[in-house]
């Protein structure tokens, strides 16, 4: 155990947790030269594509010390994006110690603070490391500075370091080795194992990822986890490397994957604990808090009879992505499908791209809400996550809306400009604080539905990228909200109904329309649509008909042509759901939102 390090590396979004991860790869030979890429630990198709991490990524490298020792460290290159920190917090509970990174060249941004927070909450080692030095708009004064303000930390003990050039790797292993320490369990206790991570796969079933807290696990051990109650033979068990790693025995301070033949994802939850059938631990080490959902959508597949197939695949999906949640819901105009929760609207937006890649499920996504609180004249209270749940106005005395407390980090020059966004999202600003003469704290209490959306890229437009953005939950607080609902030829779309702000329904009644005017293909026949507000219509646009003939452009007699275009054009029309008596692509529901 003395040999062992288990660590994470944390920083703010796009400071080089996945490019350094390669080189400690590389630098320990974990990974070969010939099967090195870049983002090597990233292995969703989706996470490269668009270059971020969206999962943890838990590896185990063996690494010779200078003094001639080998150490196993257990490393776990963590997401960097808010909407993926419980992906962060998991990672946490396995670790005792962090590399904290944080860009020369950026300097501490939000995310740098909330995930260092994380790490402190668990008493983990914090190994400062100034990333990216080798870049010519490095600061490497002014952001030691700001570091050394922000942990307390000495000069010294910042690791300068480049994924780009390999610089400072060999300084990391060393302070791997010298300041984290080892992990403190007991090998002859009870087996008490974390699970920290799932993933379901298709030919071995459902895969678990532990830490060993105490005791140790042999291969072919009947195993019991505590929190549901079953019991299972441990088929087998090993280290994550590139590959899976099969071992005979793990023992406290190991990270490793357990395999139990578990088919259904239901029996199994991360944050339950794994013991001993015959010699039980008294008690499962304390799990992670829920994860609190920030936005909500339905969820429904496209055609009616895929909706048991949609459960099947967001259960399997849940065990690798711990943050959704999700529960079933009907819809009048959509028929049977579920409402999910995420942490934010890359969440639902990278949910659905999982679900289409991992699944082959073609979902329509809902517009999404935040979750209110509606109070009776009665003097109930009803937790609002859906639009159609709202109860009649008559009857309703008040509606609470979520608000969070939001932290801006950006230059001063972009202070005008923030301060207006955020007024123009109904926000109040409650601090401002100079952290240095080049950079400012702005706080804001703002109402979480005015941000969920598009606040971010707005956001980072207006600063040209130089803000950097974090928000915790703070209160409900009571609000005029009106339901808005949309309507297809008279036919009233509850998928696409919202909660707004009295003042905001106009507009954004107006918004939706001349996006959807856009969105939805011109039909045989005209197509109305409208905002409306209880009876009133507030906005109104109209699409005229068309007779589309995709095969008059092929005249002559290439039949083969002609055969394809149809198939395409009935292809396009599988990835749309009618509605009433118009079809609306699946595209439409999620772009609707994605205002200007
Ligand atoms: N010059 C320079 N560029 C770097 C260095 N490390 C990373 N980059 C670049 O910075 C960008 C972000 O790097 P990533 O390693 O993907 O960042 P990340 O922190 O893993 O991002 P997320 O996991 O999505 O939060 C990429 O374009 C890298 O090529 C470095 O040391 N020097």
């Amino acid at each position: 155990m003395k040999k062992i390090r288990n660590f994470c590396v944390i920083a703010h979004i796009d400071h080089g947790k996945s490019t350094l991860s390669d080189r400690l790869l590389e630098f320990t030979q974990t990974i070969s030269e010939r099967n090195m890429k870049d983002q090597a630990l990233d292995d969703m198709d989706l996470e490269r594509e668009r270059g971020i991490t969206i999962k943890s990524h838990a590896i185990q490298m063996d690494y010779k010390h200078l003094d001639g020792e080998t150490y196993t460290f257990n490393m776990i290159d963590t997401p960097g994006h808010v909407d993926f920190s419980y992906e962060v917090s998991r990672s946490i509970a396995a670790c005792e110690g962090a590399l904290l990174l944080v860009d020369a060249s950026q300097g501490i941004q939000a995310q740098t603070i909330s995930n260092l927070y994380l790490a402190i909450e668990h008493d983990l080692e914090i190994i400062p490391v100034l990333n990216k030095v080798d870049m010519e708009s490095a600061m490497i004064e002014e952001v030691s500075d700001q570091i050394i303000d922000l942990i307390g930390c000495d000069l010294e003990d910042i690791i300068h370091a480049s994924g780009k050039t390999g610089i400072g790797i060999q300084d990391i292993m060393t302070a791997a080795v010298e300041r984290i320490p080892h992990p403190r369990g007991d090998e002859e206790a009870p087996l008490q194992a974390l699970i920290f991570d799932s993933i379901f796969n298709q030919y071995r079933g459902v895969i678990a990822y532990f830490k060993i807290e105490n005791g140790s696990m042999k291969k072919g051990d009947m195993v019991r986890f505590v929190n549901t109650k079953m019991d299972y033979e441990a088929d087998e068990i090993g280290v994550l490397k590139m590959d899976m790693i099969p071992k005979k025995e793990l023992r406290a301070g190991d990270v490793g994957y357990i395999i139990t033949g578990i088919k259904s994802s239901k029996e199994i939850k991360v944050g339950d604990t794994i013991t001993q059938v015959d010699r039980p631990c008294e008690k499962a080490i304390d799990g992670f808090e829920d994860v609190k959902p920030m936005v909500f959508a339905g969820i429904f597949p496209i055609e009616n009879e895929d909706f048991e197939d949609l459960r099947d695949s967001l259960e399997k999906l849940q065990l690798n992505d711990a943050s959704l949640v999700f529960e079933p819901e009907t819809s009048v105009a959509l028929g049977f499908g579920f409402r999910c929760g995420f942490l934010g609207m890359l969440h639902l937006e990278i949910i659905q791209e999982r679900l289409s890649r991992e699944f082959e499920q073609e979902v329509i996504t809902t517009i999404p809400n935040v979750s209110y609180f509606a109070y009776t004249k009665k003097g109930e209270k009803m937790l609002i996550n859906t639009p159609t749940d709202l109860p009649d106005p008559t009857l309703l005395d008040r509606v609470e809306e979520p608000y969070i407390s939001a932290q801006i980090i950006t230059k001063p020059e972009y202070i005008g400009t923030i301060m207006t966004l955020c007024m123009e999202k109904r926000g109040e600003l409650t601090k401002q604080i100079y952290l240095t003469t080049e950079r400012v704290e702005l706080s804001f209490e703002l109402p979480l539905a005015e941000i969920v959306f598009d606040f971010y890229d707005k956001l980072k437009s207006i600063t040209r990228g130089y803000a950097s953005f974090d928000y915790a939950p703070k209160d409900y607080r009571a609000s005029d909200l009106v339901k808005l609902d949309l309507k297809l030829n008279g036919e009233p779309v509850d998928a696409l109904s919202s909660l707004v702000h009295r003042d905001k329904a106009a507009s954004f009644g107006r918004k939706i329309c001349s996006k959807l005017k856009d969105l939805l293909p011109r039909q045989q026949f005209m197509i109305a649509i409208q905002a409306a507000v209880g009876a009133k219509i507030i906005a109104r646009e109209t699409i005229s008909a068309l007779r589309k003939d995709v095969t008059a452009k092929c005249y002559g007699g290439d039949i083969t042509r002609k055969r394809k275009l149809l198939e395409k054009q009935k292809k396009g029309k599988k990835k749309m759901r009618q509605i009433g008596s118009v079809n609306v692509p699946q595209k439409a529901f999620l772009d609707v939102l994605k205002l200007d």
